[in-house]
């Protein structure tokens, strides 16, 4: 059996690719491509990019880059014994994620992953659950809910600037500085708990993070984990029950409340209505303790580092282009003044918008999507094996001259003046930061009301640039990244 999976099943996947113009870097025993992947990712990983280029794609994902100028836009690459079909042609896109017949679900979590994510909304197969679970999520995150979060977006905000006070003038290294706002965010809106009570649960998470990115990789003999775990899994293994255990007592504090008789002890947070969920008496929407850890940990990463991830570019892409600097903050003034923002304004910040849509096409913190092909089925022209997976690689989309010109590689944020439809000349699968079809993503109205709060109160108060210490050597560690962190100056407005 084992050489049937490892050996003769690769092989004849490879072959039934190859008959239908499909080819690509060929299958090595156990490890399939892996290892080229780490040899070119290592070989490009610490060189910086010369004149604050924005071509991030052969940086980010040079084995993308080098196999489809040597293999064509669709090829096979292997993830270990694991197939794995990468497509770029829109079409095909658009059948994947739209899932119609249900026939593409995500490919779910293992190993590192499944500690970090667990089976929580973003990584669930399982229909029935996503369908609760996405419900929940909807509520708690747009219309009235999202609106009565931006108060307390504001106020974290304020946190942050109040201790750049003593630092005007001088240097601020600001993807820190937003790891801690972001986390400060998420746990204030949907946890009711300020980050310093959140902060062991997102020290561990990070932890997680860094461990799960150095493993993405690492090809192991099938079963040997039940034999001998690396260090690795030993210290992940810690990190996921202390982050269980911190959300239970989190959890017990809420029902504490309840029981002491307080009204609506729960809260009406996502955490309350998570709470409630566990202990619904109707069986249909029951949640376990399980899913309510899995629904925790998954909102407080995907609630912290994609955010940090697209609020540092924007900062970086501002910094540089001063006019665009310039403009946001006419507007800003226009809309709110010297006041705080307020949800009613956000709405009118349509240059904003569209410097934060030009920076999630070039700086992307989630550069790719996975799913899963369960059994053999019919892609466009192509005829897919069972058991494979496909991969859509979202940077290589935003970054390719044929969809967006020869200036693919220039910050324009004119390019997004009427709206994404015209931009992608009605091609929607084209530009994919937050996914496309029903599992986009649920944050994506979240993220726009907190990134035009914090840009809104530093363009009020500061005109910045870029220090010059600052090398720009994007990365990659489960989102996009400034490796060496983004070195900012801010200099008060002349009021
Ligand atoms: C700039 C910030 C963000 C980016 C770029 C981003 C990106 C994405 C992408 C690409 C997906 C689709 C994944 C796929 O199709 O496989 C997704 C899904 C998801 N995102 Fe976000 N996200 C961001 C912020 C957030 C925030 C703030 C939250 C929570 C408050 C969040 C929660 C989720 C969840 C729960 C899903 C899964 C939805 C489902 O499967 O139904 N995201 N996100």
């Amino acid at each position: 059996k084992l050489l049937h999976n490892l050996w003769w099943n690769p092989l004849r996947i490879q072959r039934m690719m190859a008959q239908q113009g499909i080819s690509g870097p060929p299958y090595r025993f156990l490890h399939g491509s892996t290892k080229e992947t780490i040899k070119m990712k290592m070989e490009i990983r610490n060189t910086p990019m010369n004149n604050l280029s924005h071509d991030i794609f052969p940086k980010i994902h040079p084995q993308v880059n080098t196999w489809i100028d040597t293999y064509g836009r669709n090829y096979l690459n292997w993830h270990g014994p694991q197939a794995q079909l990468v497509i770029t042609e829109p079409d095909l896109i658009k059948e994947v994620l739209l899932n119609r017949e249900k026939t593409y679900p995500k490919t779910g979590t293992k190993d590192f992953a499944k500690k970090l994510l667990g089976d929580g909304l973003v990584s669930t197969v399982d229909g029935k659950k996503w369908a609760n679970q996405r419900k929940l999520a909807n509520h708690a995150f747009h219309g009235e809910s999202l609106k009565n979060m931006a108060p307390a977006m504001v106020e974290s905000v304020h946190t942050m600037l109040g201790k750049w006070k003593n630092q005007e003038g001088k240097e601020i290294e600001v993807f820190g500085e937003f790891k801690l706002l972001t986390s400060e965010v998420i746990s204030r809106t949907a946890f009711g708990s300020s980050y310093v009570e959140g902060r062991n649960i997102f020290q561990m998470l990070t932890g997680l993070v860094t461990l799960t990115s150095k493993n993405a990789f690492n090809i192991r003999f099938p079963g040997i984990r039940k034999l001998w775990k690396t260090a690795d899994e030993v210290e992940a293994e810690k990190l996921e029950k202390g982050i269980r255990n911190s959300i239970l007592q989190m959890i017990k504090r809420r029902e504490k409340k309840v029981m002491a008789g307080e009204e609506d002890g729960f809260g009406d947070d996502f955490l309350g209505q998570l709470v409630k969920a566990l202990h619904d008496t109707d069986k249909s929407k029951k949640f376990t303790v399980d899913n309510l850890v899995d629904e925790c940990k998954t909102f407080y990463i995907a609630g912290q580092e994609t955010v940090n991830s697209m609020m540092t570019w924007m900062l970086f892409l501002l910094a540089i282009n001063p006019e665009w600097q310039e403009e946001a903050r006419r507007e800003v003034l226009n809309v709110f003044g010297n006041k705080d923002p307020d949800s009613d304004g956000l709405g009118k910040l349509k240059k904003i918008s569209m410097i934060m849509n030009e920076t999630l096409r070039l700086y992307p913190p989630v550069v790719g999507l996975t799913r899963k092909v369960g059994k053999k089925l019919r892609l466009g022209r192509l005829v897919l094996p069972a058991n494979s997976q496909i991969f859509i690689p979202t940077l290589k989309l935003h970054h390719d001259p044929e969809i967006w010109g020869e200036d693919v590689h220039e910050f324009k944020p004119e390019r997004f003046s009427e709206g994404i439809a015209k931009a992608t000349n009605n091609n929607a699968v084209v530009f994919i930061p937050f996914g496309f079809g029903p599992r986009s993503c649920v944050g994506m109205s979240f993220v726009a009301a907190e990134a035009k709060i914090l840009l809104s109160m530093i363009l009020q108060r500061y005109t910045f640039k870029l220090s010059p210490t600052y090398i720009h050597c994007p990365g990659q560690l489960a989102t996009t990244r400034p490796q060496h962190g983004l070195q900012i100056r801010f200099h008060p407005l002349q009021q």
